[in-house]
């Protein structure tokens, strides 16, 4: 059963949401050991830990043209037509995202700017399993295409039979990924940040991961980038007494069925909706085929927390900081201004979150953990770099020639200065 806690200023916030974590410790060496692995023996070693984990021996790592046309041709066409449908959503949100560069042109002829490139080749970890989702394809890749990436290489491991599964494949194509490697796991991680004879290197690492995955990120980071270290989905509704209790229990079951550790909780402002909302979960959970997953997320993370009033419900998600936000009231537009923390905020009783898992247009990977204070939404942003540029006239630095040699003086840099005032040496 859900925990109910009714919120005063004396409940302890940070212990009674306390959530287990994963524990890196249990992977560390096992993820250093495949790292250098890879780095000193390439393709070798991925194909050997592609046999040792993923159970099949692969002559060839790359995705060939013959299977991204056999993907497009095996496709169920109504899911295609879902995707495609996603993908343009998904385009036009990002497109907006597109940050132009800037000019300040002073009179005295000096210009100044900022100029936005692409990172040149990034890498998406895609993963496996139950969790291959063809969304968190169009999510990483659609905002890496706008950005203007020339090289967007994804890796996901393959199944069994030695295949990636067609809904990926064509996901990956309409968002315009442009070489696939059936490669998972730490080692695909190694062979994006070192390169091997046939994967290249990339810049930047996005997507999301197991524990591994996400271990190897943490590891290699510095050596190349990386998007951030997603931790297990959450799921936070603020609802009033206008909220109908069976769609708010389908919602927080719809993120703990994604995982264990995924954290659901209720903040509301109704004893009637919380009670209703226990049982329903309750009912509703003997309904859904990932029943296990779901329960022990709800039995172990799921809360249901009962305030006096929405100024307390609002309190109580800042301090959470969400990565999913549902504002299920009449009026959320009166509530936005007030939410500081969350990663994507799903407005009214029509908003159930996975529109925007799948298809609003907004991206998915979004900051958990609490780290909605300070990060956003995976975007465009991700997958640029910018450059500033100063262009001086004769005449502008001579403006401030002397306020430079000062600065330079003042530090002990008698090489800045002289580089300003050689320039008027006579
Ligand atoms: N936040 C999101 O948007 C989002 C989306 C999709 C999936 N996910 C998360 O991604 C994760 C997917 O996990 P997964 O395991 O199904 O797929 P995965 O692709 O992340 O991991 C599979 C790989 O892990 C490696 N591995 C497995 N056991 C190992 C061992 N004992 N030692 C070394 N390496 C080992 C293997 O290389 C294997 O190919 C889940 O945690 C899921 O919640 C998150
Ligand atoms: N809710 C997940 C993490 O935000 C993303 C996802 C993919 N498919 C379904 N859901
Ligand atoms: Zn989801």
């Amino acid at each position: 059963m859900i925990k109910t806690i009714k919120y005063s200023k004396d409940v302890d916030l940070e212990k009674e949401l306390a959530r287990s974590q994963f524990s890196y410790d249990d992977v560390n060496e096992t993820v250093e050991s495949i790292l250098k692995d890879v780095k000193a023996r390439g393709d070798k070693a991925l194909i050997e830990y592609t046999e040792k984990f993923d159970g099949v021996k692969l002559e060839n790592l790359e995705v060939n043209e013959e299977e991204i046309q056999k993907a497009f041709d095996t496709i169920d066409k109504d899911l295609m037509e879902v995707i495609q449908y996603s993908h343009d959503n998904i385009k036009k949100f990002h497109e907006k995202q597109v940050r132009n560069d800037f000019l300040i042109r002073q009179e005295n002829g000096v210009v100044l700017g900022q100029v936005v490139n692409p990172i040149e080749k990034v890498g998406l970890y895609v993963p496996g399993g139950t969790a291959a989702y063809p969304s968190t394809v169009l999510m990483n890749a659609v905002p890496a295409k706008i950005a203007g990436c020339k090289e967007i290489v994804m890796v996901t491991p393959p199944t069994k039979d030695g295949t990636i599964l067609p809904s990926l494949l064509v996901a990956a194509k309409i968002s315009g990924v442009d070489r696939i490697f059936k490669v998972g796991g730490a080692q695909s991680i190694a062979a994006l940040s070192y390169g091997t004879e046939t994967v290249p290197k990339v810049y930047k690492i996005g997507g999301p991961g197991n524990i591994y995955v996400a271990m190897a990120k943490k590891m290699v980071y510095g050596e190349v980038s990386i998007d951030m270290i997603a931790g297990p989905s959450e799921v936070l509704i603020i609802a009033d007494e206008s909220a109908d209790s069976v769609h708010t229990a389908a919602d927080l079951l719809s993120q703990a069925e994604h995982d264990k550790l995924a954290a659901c909780i209720l903040v509301t402002t109704s004893q009637r909706l919380a009670d209703e909302v226990a049982m329903e979960v309750e009912k509703q959970l003997k309904e859904l085929p990932r029943e296990e997953i779901a329960r022990t997320s709800i039995e172990t993370q799921g809360r249901i927390i009962v305030v006096e009033n929405m100024d307390e419900a609002v309190f109580v998600s800042n301090f959470v900081a969400p990565e999913h936000l549902e504002l299920a009231v009449d009026n959320p537009f009166e509530l936005l201004p007030r939410i500081k923390n969350a990663g994507s905020i799903f407005m009214g009783h029509n908003t159930p979150e996975p529109l925007g898992d799948y298809l609003a247009g907004p991206n998915h990977t979004l900051p958990t953990s609490g780290t909605a204070k300070f990060s956003s939404p995976l975007s465009v942003d991700d997958f640029v770099k910018k450059s500033s540029f100063i262009y001086y006239s004769k005449q502008g630095l001579e403006e401030v020639k002397d306020k430079v040699i000062k600065f330079a003086e003042n530090e002990g840099l008698t090489a800045h200065a002289r580089s300003v005032s050689k320039r008027f040496d006579k």
